[in-house]
């Protein structure tokens, strides 16, 4: 053991190191070996020391990392280049990433979810209409199956524009299929290999990106359009150095932010269905909330109406809470990095890994952390959140693509902080508010049992994510 570096967890292996215990339950050996060696530890991730430093100091350490110490990009670009494209996000300088960023936030302004709430409330009712799962009065279904269908249409039409959308009804759901099947942990280490799906990985990046590159060619002839979709900003959009963003990597773009989208919103919109199931009592109250705010005939949604419904926005953030759906950040330490407080210096050899989840079941923060409680988040609740009263108010800091809270002493990050802080959070809580507003206009949900019940999490996927099949009961409002 050396003295300046952080306790090891013990394991048999020199290369399976930990690499097991943690991939099948990372929430569980995070709090098993916080209990044994403290908020910091290192443990064997196939072969590659990696430093876990948990709780608000540990998040501030990671995700507030100087440029010259952490790196994102080193540790994440083997499995995003290849299915977004080059010269994007994690395959170029971190400059670039960040002005990147400024360009993908110009199109998530109010003034596009104002366009984006219709589009995705008319995209879930029409589903349900065509849907065959939901013929009739009453059935069960495997709701993950079709959280993920309506998060692909409603995150197409709306972020992507309405062409985009279309073609997802014929070539590009089996292309984007294959894609997703390149976007698996396992290349992390196995990116390079001339694997079976890594060659339909590699086929449909190209053909989607072409799609996307006519479609952007078509747009440009046509010349002048109303849409607000992220295409259409992107193609207005020029760099520091006054290039304007070349064709490929708006496409490339563009794929980054479908993959982001959707498997973080179909996750997270899945989870919120099945907790709801285990609630009947919550899906209720949330009917009762629309007719008291919105009136009884429901009128058609609109953005404005989402801010009049906090148990709606809470059901997203008490999800959120216990189902994020990035388990695991990760960093390369760049230079030696000492850590405030302890004699511990983090070497150049070691990866970092930020574990905000772990922090957001604490009790220490959160009351019966385990317990699924949307309410709690309403100031008066006896569950709500202890706040930590901290001097300094949530600092904010510009990294070139609007100001960002550092977060360094939240107990509660499902987007990250500081430098490589999410971009999409506003639109998600757009899209999750509105796809379980427009649901819970239309069914009763419950467990098939009659329990309140919830299934395991599958944390061998890249975004962690109910284990299927995870079936509900559902019946039509009359
Ligand atoms: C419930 C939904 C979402 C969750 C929980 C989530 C979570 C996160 C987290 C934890 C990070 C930080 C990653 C890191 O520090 O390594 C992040 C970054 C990011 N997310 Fe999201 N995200 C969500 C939805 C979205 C959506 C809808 C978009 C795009 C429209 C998006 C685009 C991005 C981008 C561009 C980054 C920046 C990565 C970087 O700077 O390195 N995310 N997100
Ligand atoms: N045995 C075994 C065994 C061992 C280990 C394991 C599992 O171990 C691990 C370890 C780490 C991780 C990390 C998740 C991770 C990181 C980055 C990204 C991302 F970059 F892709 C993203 O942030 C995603 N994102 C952002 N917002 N919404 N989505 C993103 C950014 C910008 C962008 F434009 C598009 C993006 F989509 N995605 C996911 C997951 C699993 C299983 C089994």
């Amino acid at each position: 053991k050396k003295p300046n570096e952080p306790p090891v967890v013990f394991h048999w292996f020199p290369l399976v190191g930990s690499t097991i215990t943690y991939g099948m339950d990372p929430p569980r050996f995070f709090k098993e070996n916080r209990a044994k060696y403290g908020d910091i530890f290192t443990f064997i991730l196939l072969g590659k020391k990696t430093t876990v430093y948990l709780g608000p100091a540990g998040n501030d350490f990671i995700l507030n990392g100087k440029v010259k110490d952490v790196c994102a990009e080193d540790i994440y670009t083997v499995l995003t280049t290849p299915v977004f494209g080059k010269d994007v996000v994690y395959d170029c300088p971190n400059s670039k990433l960040m002005e990147q960023k400024k360009f993908m936030k110009i199109a998530l302004t109010t003034t596009a979810f104002q366009s984006y709430v219709p589009i995705i409330a008319d995209e879930v009712t029409s589903y349900i209409k065509r849907c065959p799962d939901f013929k009739g009065k009453s059935g069960i279904v495997n709701i993950p199956k079709n959280m993920a269908e309506i998060t692909i249409f409603t995150a197409s039409h709306s972020l992507q524009g309405r062409e985009i959308r279309n073609k997802f009804d014929e070539s590009l759901a089996a292309l984007y299929h294959d894609l997703d099947m390149g976007f698996t942990p396992i290349n992390f280490m196995l990116h390079w290999a001339p694997l079976p799906w890594n060659k339909r990985r590699d086929h449909a990046q190209r053909t989607i990106s072409k799609i996307y590159m006519d479609t952007i060619k078509e747009r440009r002839a046509a010349g002048k359009s109303d849409a607000q979709d992220m295409m259409w900003h992107l193609m207005n959009s020029t760099y520091k150095d006054g290039r304007p963003v070349p064709d490929h990597e708006i496409a490339h773009m563009l794929i980054a932010l479908l993959m982001a989208g959707q498997h973080s919103s179909s996750s997270t919109s899945s989870w919120m269905m099945l907790r709801l199931a285990s609630r009947p009592d919550i899906m209720e109250a949330l009917y009762r909330e629309q007719v008291e705010a919105l009136g009884a005939d429901l009128p058609p949604l609109k953005y404005e109406d989402l801010a009049k419904l906090p148990l709606n926005q809470a059901i997203v953030k008490e999800t959120l809470r216990l189902h994020a759906p990035i388990h695991s950040i990760m960093r390369a330490v760049k230079s030696p990095m000492p850590v405030p407080g302890t004699k511990y210096v983090i070497p150049t050899s070691h990866t970092l890994l930020s574990a905000g989840g772990v922090s957001a079941t604490d009790p220490a923060f959160f009351p019966d952390p385990d317990r699924w409680e949307p309410t709690r988040w309403s100031k008066d609740s006896p569950l709500a959140p202890t706040v930590i009263r901290n001097e300094v108010e949530d600092e904010k800091v510009d990294y070139g693509y609007g100001l960002v809270s550092k977060g360094a002493n939240s107990p509660y990050l499902p987007f990250g902080a500081g430098r490589h802080r999410c971009i999409g959070e506003q639109f998600a809580n757009v899209q999750l508010q509105t796809i379980t507003a427009m649901i819970v206009r239309q069914f009763k949900f419950r467990n098939v049992d009659g329990s309140d019940k919830i299934v395991g999490t599958d944390y061998a996927s890249l975004f962690s994510r109910p284990i299927e099949p995870a079936n509900i009961f559902w019946e039509k409002r009359d």
